[in-house]
């Protein structure tokens, strides 16, 4: 089992989660951050990375994929730690007051503060419904990919029409043994130029492209073993198969923190505007899954509730110093020491 110690968990990578990093680390707190997605980003890298944002101070308009690039870079002198890939399940609080959060797989966060930036909620797949899909689940089914080198040599089924479908399926061709792309129409919902390299890599054999079909069955003793394809109502035919992963996109669901008795109204979490902090002490929650009167769900408002939640963390972790704010124009970034 993985367990990390650290002085904040952040549960969430999105914009707001990733700035909080900065935030803690000029008052010299360590972080590690976690989310359910295999990258870091939130709605900005699942949604909308290629369009412009206009209204992030300082930057007359920037895309969206590029702001989390430069919050990487801005917060890489603090040495953030990341699970990727993993949904925040449980949060125990210990006699001390610090808290174990654990994932879905494991996982466990040892820590004195949580920081819950966790937006519209950890990004869910839209599972097709397939009978004993679920039986397969990591066992050959895979809803996204968290580690591209994991399908090298392996015979691969994709399934979907959108923008994820496509950029896999151009990535993956190159490291698998054998890869299909399996989808219900004649045309794409991803971008036109990911579309138009899939048509010409299936006519020049590098993948298999089957449309107007399905994926209509799964098949496997424990693992699985072939896929049943269904093609405009033709006789269905079996592929064998390592890996299916079908990519119908993602839905937010605020999922597990639901039931970790803090305070909610109309699924946010109900916070002090005074530190964003929640109806538990230690527990933070900024960005989009906070509410409070007036709470606007803007990148900008969200990278202000960090830096009040940090100075307030600050009192939790150093109960002996006292905050000081300092400019970074005086003091410069003093990197934490890893
Ligand atoms: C199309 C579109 C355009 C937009 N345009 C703008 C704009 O121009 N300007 C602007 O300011 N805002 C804009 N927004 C809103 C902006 O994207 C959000 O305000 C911002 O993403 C909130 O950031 P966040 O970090 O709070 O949450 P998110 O970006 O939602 O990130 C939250 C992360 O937390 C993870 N997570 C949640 N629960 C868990 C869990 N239990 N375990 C692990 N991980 C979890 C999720 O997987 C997700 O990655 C736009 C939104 C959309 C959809």
């Amino acid at each position: 089992m993985n367990k990390i110690t650290t002085d904040i968990c952040i549960v969430g990578a999105g914009p707001v989660g990733l700035f909080a990093v900065f935030e803690a680390g000029l008052l010299k707190m360590r972080c590690h951050v976690v989310d359910a997605l295999p990258a870091v980003g939130g709605q900005l890298s699942e949604i909308y990375p290629k369009k412009p944002i206009y209204d992030i101070p300082g930057f007359p308009e920037i895309l969206a994929g590029d702001l989390i690039k430069n919050l990487e870079q801005q917060i890489a002198p603090f040495h953030p730690t990341f699970t990727l890939g993993e949904r925040v399940e449980d949060l125990e609080k210990q006699d001390d007051g610090s808290f174990i959060v654990r994932t879905v797989d494991g996982t466990e966060i040892a820590c004195k503060v949580v920081v819950i930036a966790g937006g519209l909620g950890s990004f869910e797949p839209r599972k097709p419904a397939i009978e004993s899909l679920d039986k397969y689940e990591r066992k050959g089914v895979e809803y996204m990919v968290r580690d591209p080198e994991a399908f090298h040599n392996k015979r691969v089924v994709i399934a979907g029409g959108g923008d994820s479908a496509l950029d896999w399926t151009i990535y993956l061709a190159g490291l698998c043994k054998e890869l299909t792309l399996v989808h219900r129409g004649t045309t794409f919902r991803g971008a036109p130029e990911s579309a138009a390299k899939v048509l010409s890599m299936a006519e020049e054999d590098q993948i298999k492209l089957i449309l107007k079909s399905n994926v209509t069955e799964v098949h496997g003793e424990d693992n699985l073993e072939a896929v049943t394809v269904m093609v405009d109502n033709a006789e269905p035919y079996r592929i064998e198969v390592d890996n299916f992963i079908p990519l119908f996109g993602l839905v937010p669901k605020l999922g597990p923190i639901e039931n970790w008795g803090l305070e909610l109204d109309k699924s946010a979490i109900v916070v002090d505007t005074e530190d964003y902090s929640t109806s538990i002490k230690g527990v933070y929650a900024i960005g989009d899954m906070n509410t409070y009167p007036g709470k606007l769900k803007l990148i900008l408002c969200g990278f202000h509730e960090a830096a009040l939640m940090a100075q307030s963390a600050y009192n939790i972790i150093y109960p002996d110093k006292k905050f000081v704010l300092k400019y970074t124009t005086v003091n410069g970034i003093q990197e934490l020491q890893q």
